[in-house]
């Protein structure tokens, strides 16, 4: 292991080489920094050293602060003296000093090229402003320096959408003042500076530009309709509006005054470093930086990415099915550079998957996300078939056929014949039991559930389910599939539902109790929607999977769950109407020609029926919720079923169950995931909400669906984090 540091080399030109150290993104940990502020220091007094070049060792520039400071410290980590000290001395110290950056400059990456007197990078090199996603913002001067290099309304959109641009971009745009190839750009970046240094090129401060700014007429409505835009699209967020603030002020007063020094700090008037910390105490930082770092452990699991074994590439798949699931899960693949055997049934099915597939590919084209050309080349690697002839020649087979386990069971028995002896054996199923589905074979270790979500080209979660039987060898090579298809894979284990479908049953049954209860359902809708920041509330999600799939699905966990679920009159009365949602006109909302959702008056008599069935609303006024009342009935039972799923070892730690949340039923990542979010409440008060509900409900029957599970309660009771897991050995 290398530790992080920054090391000064003096050429014999007398230009002095500090080189970023911190494999493998060289993160700006604060020993970096320092080690950086010190180098800094000798070489601007050394009199060998005319001028310095900045560097990344190992082919990469930096990726920014260390964001492992932030997850440590639990907000802010960094040492506001260390910023101005070395940004100052980048830009202003006696020697000019130029970047020469290959690969990445990101957050402070960036910041710290963008305070040297000049850039230069390599082609294909990413830079930008990504901190608003980590739910702070840049606190090395970003905030300052890019609108000044790039003009404010370029630099506004950078930061506040995170996006990375590319080196052309940033050339064009003047952010770079080079592209380089690779092995010349140590060269060219020691002659620039030398250059700056023999006066003969230009010595640029960043900080002091005003040439590419609007003009403050322009700048002050850019600033206010971003503002407005931001409220809008995220009504939730505070730190975007806080990076607006710090622009401003740089706008208004001055780059410096911007970096720290703003005449007036009021709530919307606060200079960089000000805005930087208020940012950094917030939760939305804290869930932010939980979810970046749960994301890249999901593919760390413990007994199958520990043990020495090495993954085997899959390069040719077969999908049995070509319906929606089977013809999205090709194209996922197909876009990988997996070569890809649709089978379906008869010669119409099998030419609806691949128009299925065309129309999905055309839809990216249109979108301008890849040539017609590229499109064609994706195409071309995906066959149709109607037998299993080719099928020996597979790594992999995802079926992807109707819930019917009868004819999945044949299914397997005829893969296992045509199959390789090593080829996974995969079911897309989101139902049935995947040890089930191959109980007619002798194939138990290499079959694998691979769970994707509709539709299936675009959700980016792949839930990869193992039985006890499943070899480590197929979980690991299913792990680098689903990698390599863009997707984040999480291993969870065999149960009803898994984990996102098993955690989210409770979450449409209490909206269906609250309404049972005598609320709203729009009301309902609106509180998780808009309140909380789900994409839609329940019953819109209800309408657009179908009220025939729900009711089926609630029938599964009634079977498995009979103690705590609530059996939902609300999907059963829309399914004796015939209102299933999206795909017949109507169902808790009714739908234009373009499928637009209007709150639907003839709702009124089925949730009349369905009040009636329960019993539980006597007339009169509904019990006075609000709405985040409301959001607490529906979460904290989802939280309660989350904690069995993580008790039941069903996920490997608990942050998977965050990630799942937020990539499949889009929890809000700014809340950290499902999970994060119960313990950024604490324990205790969820375990307490769910208690009294249990209390009030007692005696209609349902204190099961509420009552606190063994692991909720005993972090409730012991003030441990939900998120720390249970201890091997002591699964409850
Ligand atoms: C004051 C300043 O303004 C504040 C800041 O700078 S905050 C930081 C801003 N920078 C960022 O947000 C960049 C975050 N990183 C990324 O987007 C991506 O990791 C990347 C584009 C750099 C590389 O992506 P990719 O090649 O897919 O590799 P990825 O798996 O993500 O990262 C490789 C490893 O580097 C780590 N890493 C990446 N960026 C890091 C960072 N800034 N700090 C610490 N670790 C980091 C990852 O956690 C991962 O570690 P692991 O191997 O132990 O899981």
């Amino acid at each position: 292991m290398t530790n992080p540091t920054a090391t000064l080399e003096v050429g014999s030109d007398g230009v002095a080489i500090i080189t970023l150290t911190n494999p493998p993104v060289n993160a700006l940990h604060p020993a970096v920094l320092n080690a950086l502020f010190n180098c800094l220091r000798e070489a601007h007094s050394r009199q060998d050293v005319k001028a310095i070049v900045v560097t990344g060792a190992k082919g990469r520039f930096s990726a920014g602060f260390d964001i492992n400071q932030f997850a440590k410290s639990g907000g802010g980590g960094i040492d506001s003296r260390i910023n101005d000290n070395f940004c100052a001395l980048l830009e202003s110290g006696p020697k000019p000093t130029v970047a020469a950056v290959e690969t990445m400059a990101l957050g402070g990456g960036l910041e710290v090229a963008m305070a040297c007197n000049a850039r230069l990078c390599t082609p294909g090199t990413k830079v930008g402003l990504p901190e608003l996603q980590l739910g702070i913002l840049p606190g090395f001067g970003g905030t300052q320096r890019l609108p000044r290099l790039v003009g404010l309304q370029t630099a506004a959109q950078m930061m506040l959408t995170s996006a990375p641009i590319n080196d052309k971009k940033a050339a064009k745009l003047g952010l770079v003042d080079g592209v380089v190839p690779k092995e010349k750009l140590l060269a060219a970046a020691r002659a620039w500076a030398s250059e700056i240094a023999a006066g003969t090129k230009p010595r640029n401060f960043s900080l002091y530009r005003t040439d590419k700014l609007e003009s403050l007429g322009e700048a002050l409505p850019i600033l206010e309709f971003a503002r407005a835009e931001t409220q809008k699209r995220a009504p939730h967020l505070t730190h975007p509006l806080l990076c607006l603030d710090a622009i401003r002020v740089g706008i208004e007063e001055g780059g410096l005054a911007g970096l720290k020094q703003a005449r007036i700090c009021t709530p919307n008037f606060c200079a960089e470093s000000v805005a930087f910390n208020k940012a950094a105490s917030l939760d939305t930082h804290k869930a932010l930086v939980h979810i970046f770092f749960a994301q890249r452990a999901t593919k760390k699991v413990k007994g199958i990415t520990d043990g020495g074994l090495k993954p085997r590439r899959i390069k040719k798949i077969a999908v049995l099915g070509g319906g929606l699931m089977g013809s999205g899960i090709a194209t996922a693949s197909a876009l990988a550079g997996i070569e890809v055997i649709v089978k379906e049934v008869n010669q119409k099915f099998l030419e609806g998957g691949m128009a299925r597939i065309k129309s999905n590919l055309a839809s990216r084209v249109k979108k301008g996300k890849m040539t017609q050309e590229a499109a064609d080349a994706v195409f071309a690697r995906v066959k149709g078939a109607l037998d299993y002839n080719d099928f020996a020649s597979v790594d992999m087979v995802i079926e992807a056929v109707i819930e019917d386990v009868g004819l999945k069971q044949r299914i397997f028995a005829d893969l296992e014949r045509v199959c390789r002896p090593d080829a996974i054996l995969s079911s897309n199923t989101s139902t049935i039991d995947i040890s089930l589905i191959g109980a007619k074979t002798r194939a138990a270790e290499r079959i694998v559930g691979a769970h994707f979500f509709s539709p299936a080209h675009i959700m980016p979660l792949l839930e990869i389910v193992r039985t006890d039987k499943t070899s480590p060898q197929v979980i690991l090579d299913t792990l680098e599939y689903g990698s390599a298809i863009k997707k984040t894979p999480v291993v969870v284990g065999n149960c009803t539902g898994f984990a996102v479908n098993r955690v989210f049953f409770p979450y449409t049954q209490a909206a269906c109790l609250l309404v049972d209860m005598g609320l709203d359902p729009y009301k309902i809708d609106m509180a998780i929607f808009a309140g909380f920041g789900m994409p839609m509330g329940p019953f819109r999600l209800s309408d657009l999977v179908g009220a025939d799939i729900g009711l089926h699905v609630g029938k599964n966990f009634l079977d498995s769950f009979p103690e705590r679920t609530y059996p939902a009159h609300l999907i059963v009365k829309l399914n004796e109407a015939k209102r299933l949602g999206e795909k017949t006109g109507s169902g808790f909302y009714a739908y234009d020609a373009r499928r637009k959702a209007k709150p639907d008056p003839s709702l009124a008599p089925i949730v009349e029926a369905s009040r009636k069935a329960a019993g539980l609303y006597k007339g009169g006024k509904p019990p006075p919720m609000s709405p985040q009342d409301i959001i607490e009935f529906i979460f904290f039972p989802v939280v309660n079923e989350g904690c069995r799923v993580i008790a039941e070892g069903i996920v490997d730690k608990p942050a998977d169950l965050d990630v799942a949340t937020v990539l499949s039923m889009g929890f809000p990542a700014y809340r950290g995931g499902l999970i994060k979010w119960a313990d950024l409440i604490g324990p205790a008060r969820v375990a307490e909400r769910l208690n009294g509900w249990a209390a009030q409900f007692e005696a209609s029957g349902l204190a099961g669906f509420f009552k606190p599970c063994d692991y909720l309660a005993n972090a409730a009771r012991t003030g441990t984090q939900l998120g720390a897991g249970v201890a091997p050995g002591s699964r409850m």
